[in-house]
């Protein structure tokens, strides 16, 4: 059994733990000792049994263009959730029903994860049949949409991870594998596109193990090449599977292999055994006494191995060829875990913080408890997807939000069908849905009252890249009204307002973020917008502890301003699970500072921390502990131990060895073998360290990091490097020191901006 939310990972995944600092961290925090949370104090009833082992929550996932939308539209297409296919991009100008936004459909991709839920048969080897409830989210690919990658994952039980069978394993594919680690959400792999030239499932299933070192293997070899994929072998339930009649709805079965595929089914059977012997005791064990284990014990060793997060199973198929998608819909309900089979925790907020978590339980009678996972303006107000891990959730129910214990009434509750939605009247635990008219963030746990849980929100990357806007002409109330919405809605993409310069900067994790937003202020509410140069979004922190001991004192004419405050600032190490790196802690005991000055102190804190003094970029990575302080029976007030703290901290600061950060990128390249060299060049000339590489029949791959500050221009240079047949995608690895030369010129600009402003 997984736990999640306490980081209980399988002791395997810990050391496969792929590049990247969220990965290294997370493994941390699985090393953190938990203590064995109790079982869950609500037991199953049968009906709750009987509902849940036929209901699957899953996620596709993949890097851009993999098929991601393609194949969830054949997905709802054979399920009966959609009368016809619509092409994303296709001809007939409707769009794939999971791309709902005008500009999805335009630019062919998704921006938003859509979710949706249809019901799948399968068809058991003794040809009785099984109806199980499907929800589905489609996630974008591009990697400026992380964050819907993000909370899509953090509430799905499973996914898909789609490749595709000529790229395979890309820059994105990682950083998708990374965030299943993250949330420990087992996986089973499809091998997209297998109509391609140059297919080559073999070379994907080797990449899965080597580049996202999790053991795989095919449950499936092909039956035809390109043009001519038409089926696969199941090499578990030993049959031959075809797509036939119109968009391959007929799958027809036989149990006949053909010739010339079987001895490539024998292999590929003996090579799935093998892989799941490293994985599994029960076939490791009849591996060992040269049993040859049944079609069951090999089924049930997928889905054990899977669940467990030690194996992942490869589907292949063509989703444009409507080939392979429902044996792939089959596998996700034989191999793919129901919400009883993980085992969720929570805290509880009554409890001090150490205290163990609580574990959950999908059972109907149990008080409710669900976590608020996205949020959406609709036409009807504030849309909440939720996920409903214990409990039931029922429309006109009274709710507790347990980060601000509020309760509100659920007027309206409603399943979603990308933009379309059902109403219903109640849900049960293990299931998705939406309320409309609830005010919270996103991340919020809500519960019936009776219980003080929390659950752990999802991880929160930070900006790179921000630039300054402003409206057309005269601002309107929409140009806030509009920022905010988008600011509340997604996590990733920030609002501030440059003291200085008086200018609205936005930002968020790429130039294509920030430019979708700006579009759809423009079709949604109605505001055009000018906007600065991308800027790099820099940071500062500190590298030392620094103590303060602080007075702020003022007395003109009427009341004076009196506020004293102690204590020292120090190195934050980003908590793992969230993302964040900045805290605030009190330690007074004793009353030296009144407990209602504490908020506007932290008040103060943070707005500290939005413009360091070196190169005024938002500071990360400090903790403010305060531990003493000092207070005017009349002259002490809010505001005075505001001031006094941003005095006190900017003290501080200066005494802490502060550094700028820079964001690093990793960057992948895909060109043509014969401008290797050119490639490698440029990316050194832009100071990048190449940390893979990889050359395939005349094309080849550079993966490198390289601060994001280095790549302006680089689409430009590739082209000429390329004769314009390269292409890159780049994403956030994480914040690094930037060097001495370019702090310096970034400390030197910004002193020059302070002065002209005298
Ligand atoms: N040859 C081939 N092309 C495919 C297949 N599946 C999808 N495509 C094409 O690949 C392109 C990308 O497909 P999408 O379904 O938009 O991919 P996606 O992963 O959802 O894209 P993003 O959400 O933008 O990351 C489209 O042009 C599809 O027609 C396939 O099985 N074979």
């Amino acid at each position: 059994m997984l736990v999640r939310g306490c980081g209980r990972l399988s002791p395997l995944l810990h050391s496969l733990h792929p590049l990247g600092r969220a990965a290294s961290a997370a493994a941390a925090v699985a090393a953190k000792p938990q203590e064995t949370p109790a079982p869950p104090q609500y037991k199953l009833t049968e009906k709750d049994i009987q509902r849940l082992t036929f209901q699957r929550n899953i996620g596709v996932s993949a890097h851009i263009d993999s098929g991601k939308t393609t194949l969830t539209e054949r997905i709802l297409y054979y399920t009966g959730r959609i009368r016809d296919i619509h092409e994303v991009r296709g001809r007939d100008a409707v769009g794939a029903k999971m791309d709902s936004m005008d500009l999805e459909r335009e630019k062919g991709i998704t921006i938003q994860s859509a979710a949706t839920f249809c019901d799948w048969e399968t068809t058991n080897v003794d040809g009785s049949k099984q109806k199980y409830a499907i929800n589905i989210i489609d996630t974008p690919g591009h990697v400026d949409f992380t964050i819907e990658v993000e909370r899509a994952l953090r509430v799905l039980d499973g996914a898909i991870l789609v490749l595709c069978a000529v790229a395979g394993v890309q820059s994105q594919t990682t950083t998708v594998d990374r965030q299943m680690r993250r949330y420990g959400v087992p996986r089973i792999s499809f091998v997209n596109k297998m109509d391609r030239p140059g297919a080559n499932p073999w070379r994907i299933v080797s990449q899965i193990r080597s580049k996202l070192r999790i053991p795989a293997a095919a449950v499936q070899i092909p039956i035809g090449v390109e043009d001519g994929f038409k089926g696969v072998v199941d090499l578990v339930h030993w049959r031959a599977i075809y797509n036939e009649g119109q968009k391959g709805v007929d799958v027809v079965i036989s149990d006949e292999i053909p010739a010339d595929v079987l001895s490539l089914a024998q292999e590929k059977r003996q090579e799935l055994i093998e892989q799941l012997a490293e994985v599994d005791e029960e076939i490791g064990d009849l591996v060992l006494e040269d049993l040859p284990p049944s079609n069951d014990q090999i089924a049930d060793a997928i889905r054990r191995s899977t669940i467990g997060l030690k194996f992942s199973p490869v589907f292949l198929g063509s989703a444009i060829k409507n080939t392979a998608v429902q044996p792939l819909l089959d596998g996700v309900c034989a191999y793919l875990p129901n919400p009883s089979q993980l085992e969720v925790v929570a805290h509880d907020t009554s409890l001090p913080v150490t205290a163990p978590q609580v574990p959950l339980s999908p059972a109907a009678d149990a008080p409710l408890v669900g976590l608020a996972f996205k949020l959406e303006e609709g036409r009807f107000g504030q849309l909440t997807y939720m996920r409903v891990y214990q409990g039931s959730l029922k429309k006109s129910n009274l709710i507790y939000n347990s980060r601000t214990g509020k309760k509100v009434k659920v007027p309206r509750l409603v399943r979603m069908h990308s933009n379309e939605m059902e109403d219903i009247d109640s849900i049960g635990p293990g299931e998705i849905c939406a309320i409309f008219g609830v005010e919270c963030s996103s991340g919020d746990t809500f519960t019936d009252g009776s219980t003080s849980f929390s659950m752990t929100s999802m991880f929160v990357p930070e900006p790179v890249i921000s630039l300054a806007i402003r409206a057309n002409g005269i601002e309107t109330p929409n140009f806030s009204r509009a920022l905010n919405r988008f600011k509340k809605e997604d996590p990733t993409f920030r609002v501030h307002m440059d003291q200085e310069s008086k200018e609205t900067i936005i930002s968020g994790m790429g130039e294509l973020h920030l430019e979708i937003y700006v579009e759809r202020m423009r079709r949604e509410y109605n505001v055009d917008c000018v906007t600065g140069k991308p800027r790099v979004a820099f940071r500062e922190t500190i590298s030392k502890r620094s103590d303060f001991v602080y007075v702020h004192k003022k007395q003109t004419g009427g009341a004076g301003q009196y506020a004293k405050v102690c204590g020292y600032i120090e190195p934050m190490e980003m908590d793992p699970e969230t993302g964040k790196d900045v805290a605030f802690e009190n330690h007074i005991m004793g009353g030296t500072i009144p407990t209602n000055y504490i908020p506007a102190i932290e008040k103060g804190f943070f707005e500290a921390l939005e413009k360091g003094t070196l190169t005024g970029n938002p500071i990360s990575g400090v903790r403010f502990v305060l531990t003493d302080g000092g207070y005017h029976i009349v002259d002490s007030s809010e505001l005075a131990f505001r001031n006094a703290t941003i005095g006190a901290f900017r003290e501080a600061f200066r005494g802490a060895n502060a550094i700028v950060l820079e964001p690093i990128m990793k960057v992948e390249v895909v060109a043509p073998s014969e401008f290797q060299s050119n490639v490698i060049g440029g990316l050194n000339t832009r100071r990048g360290t190449i940390v893979d590489s990889e050359v395939r029949d005349d094309e080849f791959t550079a993966i490198a990091e390289v601060a994001l500050n280095e790549m302006f221009g680089y689409s430009n240079q590739l082209r000429g490097a390329t004769q314009g047949k390269g292409e890159f995608s780049m994403e956030y690895k994480n914040h690094m020191p930037a060097l001495m030369n370019l702090q310096m010129e970034l400390e030197d600009a910004y002193k020059k901006t302070l002065l002209a402003k005298k």
